[in-house]
Formats: C-alpha cells, structure tokens, sequence
C-alpha cells in the first residue's frame, strides 16, 4: 500500500486540515500519516483558538516518520510560522521526500490567518521549491506573486510569476470566482484549463485542504502531476455535490461518496 504524509494544523471541527487530508487519503486508498503543525479550536462557524506545536516536537514527528517507513508522497497544509516552516524544509531535504504538494493555507474562509503574515517569505524561500505542485487559491496567489486577479488571464499571469519561485506545477485555483470553477495547471510552458460548473452550496469547509491531498495520494498511486491534478479535480467537484449541512456555518465536504453509493448509505444520517 501507498504510504502518504500530511503536515498540517488539526480542525477540531474535522473539515479541514489533518482529519480532511486523512479522509482524502483513506478514500483513495492510501495509508495516511501526519506531523501536526498546530490544534486549532474550530468548526464551521470560525476559528476561536490556535496552539503552535513545538518545533522540536515537529523534528521529531518527521525523524519518527521518515526513518521508519518509506513515505511516498507528501502533502503540505497550514504552517502558521517562520521556524515551523524552516523545521519542515530541513526534515524534508535530509530524507530527500518527492512528490510535495504544497497548499500555502494562509487565511481560513471565517477569515482568520492561519498563516503568521510575516511568515509569507519563508514559506515562498523554503517550501516552493521543494513543491511538485503547489495549489494557492486566489487571494493566496495575489499574496504570494503581489498581482491583481480579475480575469483568467490574470490568474495565467500570476500562475507564471509563481512557477518562477521553484515548484514544478502552478494550480492556481478558481473557487473564489464568481464564474464557473476554472483552475489553471501551469507547468513552466503550457497552461491547461480544468473547468466544472460551480456548485451552488455553501459548504465548501476544506475544499482546498482536500483537493492538495487527493493530489498527493495520486502521485503517491504514480499517476503524473497532470493526471493526478485532474482526477484530485474530478474528486473534489464530487465532494462537493455531496457536501453536508452539519452545524450552523460552512460544512465539510463529503470523502466516502463512492464506498457509500456502493453499500446504498448516501446521505444516511
Ligand atoms: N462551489 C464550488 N463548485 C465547484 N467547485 C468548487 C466550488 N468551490 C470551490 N471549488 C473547487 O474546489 C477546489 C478548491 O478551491 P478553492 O479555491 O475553494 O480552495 P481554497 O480556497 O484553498 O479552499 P479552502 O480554503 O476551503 O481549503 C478547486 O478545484 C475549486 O475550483
Ligand atoms: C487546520 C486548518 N487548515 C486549513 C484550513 C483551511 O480551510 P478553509 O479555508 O476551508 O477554512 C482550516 N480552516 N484549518
């Protein structure tokens, strides 16, 4: 079996984060790991509390990890700050980990900065070259390249600014638009466009956390960086569709649609 590692904040609430990245993994069939950054106090209404864990409990979580197990891809969430990050770059280089899908989380949708703002640099200088692909979403990529997006052709613009900063793939995603769900796949030549109607719900919790995992459990399955984008595309629209309405705020997307429809328990309470 596929082993796939998650280094990201925990979500008490289970949307977002390690429990959406472990759910993603286990739907596609990996054996899912993790190296939790920070325990955010959250659900689907907002985000009340963060704890940063320890950077040398973070060196260990990634010495246990990598000199055990053979890891086979590896998926980077919320980072919150400077030395989280440089402990994560460091860990990675000494175990020479493939396959990075780095999801620059900074601000979650209640609007809270999962990522410290001064920590933007480090996480530009340390972790986007180490990236097989890296997923900002809209507002993240107009932090990271200092562009404005209005247009398509503005997020091809800002998908090339960032592509220059070291990862291999651009996937700039397009959930904040207005417009249908365009992503834009940039691989330093070629832009490709990988468009679903939008969905016409409100819980929408995780959907980035979820699509950069489902990325990095293809890649794990030895799918290429295009066909791994657009299967993680095809599983997070699916997602989507089957969203639930649990609390009063945004709720998560749904992981085990397909296992579901299988057995006839979809949309079971
Ligand atoms: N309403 C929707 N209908 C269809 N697809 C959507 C919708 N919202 C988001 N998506 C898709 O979900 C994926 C995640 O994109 P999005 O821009 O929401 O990421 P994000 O803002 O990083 O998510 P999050 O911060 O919730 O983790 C993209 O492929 C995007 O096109
Ligand atoms: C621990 C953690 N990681 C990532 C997100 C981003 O997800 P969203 O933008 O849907 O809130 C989050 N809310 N919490």
């Amino acid at each position: 079996m596929k082993k796939v590692l998650t280094i990201a904040g925990s979500d008490s609430s289970g949307g977002a984060g390690i429990q959406a990245d472990l759910k993603a993994f286990s739907a596609h069939g990996v054996f899912g790991m993790s190296v939790i950054t920070a325990v955010t106090a959250q659900n689907t209404q907002g985000v009340f509390a963060v704890q940063d864990i320890d950077v040398a409990v973070i060196d260990k979580q990634i010495e246990a990890i990598f000199d055990d197990i053979t890891v086979d891809a590896v998926k980077i969430g919320m980072v919150s700050r400077t030395e989280t990050i440089k402990a994560i770059a460091n860990g990675l280089k000494k175990y020479n980990a493939q396959n990075i899908v780095v999801d620059p989380v900074m601000i979650s949708k209640s609007g809270y900065y999962l990522l410290q703002p001064e920590a933007v640099e480090a996480l530009i200088s340390y972790l986007l070259p180490l990236a097989s692909v890296v997923t900002p979403n809209i507002p993240e990529a107009e932090e990271i390249s200092g562009l404005k997006i209005h247009s398509l052709k503005d997020m091809e613009e800002a998908a090339k600014f960032i592509h220059q900063l070291g990862p291999k793939y651009v996937l700039l995603k397009g959930g904040h638009r207005e417009d249908d769900a365009t992503d834009i796949l940039f691989d330093g030549e070629s832009y490709q466009h990988l468009s679903t109607p939008r969905i016409a719900t409100q819980n929408t919790h995780g959907t980035g956390c979820t699509l950069s995992a489902a990325i990095a459990a293809n890649l794990a399955r030895g799918y290429s960086a295009q066909e791994a984008v657009s299967k993680g595309k095809e599983y997070i629209h699916t997602a989507i569709e089957h969203s639930f309405a649990i609390g009063k705020g945004v709720g998560p997307v749904h992981h085990f649609y397909n296992l579901y429809k299988g057995a006839g328990m979809l949309n079971d309470e």
